[in-house]
């Protein structure tokens, strides 16, 4: 019923699937493409290998694996702050080879400059990405951003007078303003509480909706993958029984079958939900470290 049938085509072999293939057209120019890409810090044991997906524009993609499957080196390979050790990945036609301000990037820790204040950190990034603007335009714009996040009234305020959820509205809040083609998130919200969570979550889901902004995102937290995403990779992890070494790899390809304007509120009351969570929770519980 989940799984998407045009990439099990791109990624051989997959594991047998109990769900019945869900047709879903594919382009073979897709926005995000990733070919066969691995990842080996010792050349005799590769973290991951062989890994292939697709994202399409305005598709939100969630990857959820245990720690140490290679999640993070993925999403730093797509900013360009990695390399792969095999394989390619393309966005819009072209090979990614080092960061751009095509791609915007939220961490688990905010990274703001803690001498700026909001509004001046984030205008550093308008600034880099439009030299050109005038002042009153890229206050304009960073006015925007910050009031979509709903922190205008603390737009004059540094890092250190604001709580750890209002850092990462300001990361997010930055990385839109920059207008990427692709936002990378690492886990942005792994560090707030669970009420500051919920939140946010519901306004990166509202922004996403509103701007068709193209989303890959990391999450070790099934609940947030099903609310935000349309996709859902699962990763396992290298493993060395049986005397060999087998690499990680992306096991499966979830596709989310709950309609694109589900709000948190009534996830769980949605029919699929709850078979949805187990098929992903059995996932990570028996076939994601089969050491
Ligand atoms: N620079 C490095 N040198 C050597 N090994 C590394 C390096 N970076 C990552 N690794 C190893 O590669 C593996 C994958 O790391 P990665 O951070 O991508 O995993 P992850 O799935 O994102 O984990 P987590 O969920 O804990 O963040 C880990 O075993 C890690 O120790």
């Amino acid at each position: 019923m989940w799984s998407d049938a045009s990439d099990r085509e791109l990624i051989a072999p997959l594991p047998t699937e109990t769900f019945a293939p869900q047709p879903k057209a594919k382009a073979m120019n897709a926005f995000l493409k990733i070919e066969k890409l691995g990842k080996a810090y010792q050349s005799d044991k590769p973290v991951f290998s062989d890994v292939s997906f697709n994202i399409d524009k305005g598709e939100f993609v969630c990857i959820i694996g245990h720690s140490g499957c290679g999640k993070t080196t993925i999403l730093n390979v797509l900013a360009g702050l990695d390399t792969a050790s095999e394989g390619h990945a393309f966005m819009d036609g072209r090979e990614i080879a080092g960061p751009s301000l095509e791609r915007g990037v939220v961490f688990q820790s905010h990274a703001l400059m803690p001498w700026l204040t909001v509004r001046q950190n984030i205008a550093f990034a308008v600034k880099s990405k439009w030299p050109e603007w005038k002042t009153p335009q890229v206050n304009v714009h960073v006015e925007k951003h910050v009031g979509m996040v709903g922190l205008l009234h603390a737009i004059d305020k540094k890092p250190s007078q604001l709580s750890g959820g209002m850092k990462q509205r300001v990361g997010i809040a930055r990385a839109f303003a920059i207008q990427p083609k692709m936002l990378l998130l690492d886990e942005p919200f792994g560090a707030l509480d669970a009420l500051t969570r919920g939140t946010i979550q519901d306004e990166l889901m509202g922004i996403v909706r509103q701007t068709q902004q193209t989303v890959f995102m990391i999450t070790h937290d099934v609940d947030e993958a099903i609310l935000l995403s349309d996709r859902i990779l699962l990763m396992s992890n290298g493993n060395a029984s049986g005397g060999s070494y087998v690499p990680g790899g992306l096991a499966e390809v979830v596709v989310n079958p709950l309609p694109r304007e589900r709000t948190r509120a009534q996830l769980h009351h949605l029919p699929g939900y709850y078979d949805m969570r187990n098929h992903i929770v059995d996932f990570l519980v028996s076939r994601a470290k089969a050491h």
